[in-house]
């Protein structure tokens, strides 16, 4: 079973502007309201791409009930751990620039987290544990080094998207998947990356460190995979950017999909990043045939 675990769910609050003007009364041309969050993400793309997941982490209030039966109408199982206060409300203000406001989160307590510690010991070897989104305020900031030692204990491999000291410090635990994007690369290890070769030799660190396998994400320049076996470099497909909010959860969504078919990490990887395009160049998240129809425009190359 893939379990997604979201610290920190969200309702993602998409308003388009046009003529945006900070400080005056603007009025949105659309808006769009959905559950969001990463793991929430990476499930909702598991579901559409035909794998299953359960959904896991704290949600709370109206906000939280909504996150909740969204995930359910749309077939998908949750674990959710009720928490106190609402669910946060993320804003993403498109104006010709992509400009997000993320909120806080609920406050979690120690009740809470020994019910997710609860739920990690129910895990089993071969089983697949999501972490990805930020941890909010009121846990420790080691708090997925934490989860990711308990699941590894078990022999669940971990699968991580965050950023900062909370993914570096839990590298040497060996998970099997993390994703930072070019931008969360360089935070890493203070340097600013901005091409694919400047890239390269800081994936191949957390290769290093003990992260089996790293996929950088480079947006509109596609992405890296590097692992022992060498480093992969796939171009990203021409098209549209809408809404590049959730590309990334895609493209490990998008990725776990394939991977938990056919364990290939090449195809898993070919079909992570067109979930990402697919995803990036829709109003919402990915579909099954946009993510169909863009692999053919992905090539894989082998660069070391
Ligand atoms: N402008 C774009 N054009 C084509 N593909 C994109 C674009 N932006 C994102 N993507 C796709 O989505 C993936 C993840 O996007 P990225 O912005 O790097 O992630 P994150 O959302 O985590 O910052 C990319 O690897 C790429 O496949
Ligand atoms: O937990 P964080 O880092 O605040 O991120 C939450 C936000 O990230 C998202 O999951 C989108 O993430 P990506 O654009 O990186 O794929 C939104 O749905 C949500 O609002």
């Amino acid at each position: 079973m893939i379990y997604t675990c979201t610290l920190n769910p969200s309702v993602d609050y998409v308003v388009y502007v046009e003529n945006f003007e900070l400080g005056g009364l603007n009025r949105t041309t659309s808006d769009v309201k959905s559950p969001g969050g990463k793991g929430i993400n990476v499930s909702r793309v598991l579901k559409r791409l035909g794998s299953t997941s359960k959904a896991l982490g704290f949600v709370g209030g109206f906000t939280g009930r909504y996150v909740q039966d969204y995930l359910q109408n749309e077939g998908i199982e949750t674990g959710f751990i009720q928490a106190e206060g609402d669910t946060r409300i993320n804003i993403k203000l498109k104006t010709g620039d992509e400009t997000e406001i993320n909120g806080q989160g609920s406050m979690i307590s120690a009740d809470n987290i020994q019910a997710l510690y609860e739920q990690i010991e129910q895990m089993q070897r071969g089983d697949l544990l999501v972490l990805a989104g930020s941890i909010p305020a009121s846990l420790p900031k080691n708090f997925y080094e934490e989860l990711t030692k308990k699941a590894v204990e078990k022999n669940v491999e971990v699968v991580v998207d965050t950023s900062g000291k909370a993914l570096l410090d839990l590298v040497p635990h060996k998970p099997f998947l993390i994703k930072p994007n070019h931008h969360e690369l360089g935070e890493l290890f203070n340097v600013d990356i901005q091409t694919v070769n400047e890239a390269i030799p800081y994936g191949q660190k957390l290769v290093d460190m003990g992260a089996k396998n790293v996929v950088i994400s480079m947006a509109g320049d596609g992405a890296l995979l590097i692992n022992e076996a060498g480093v992969y470099q796939a171009n990203a497909p021409k098209g549209t950017v809408k809404n590049s909010v959730g590309a990334g959860d895609s493209l490990v969504g998008g990725f776990l999909a394939s991977y938990s078919q056919d364990q290939d990490l090449m195809k898993a990887f070919h079909q992570g990043v067109a979930s990402g395009s697919a995803t990036a160049f829709s109003v919402g998240l990915c579909t099954a045939e946009h993510v169909e129809k863009l692999k053919k425009e992905i090539e894989i190359t082998q660069r070391g």
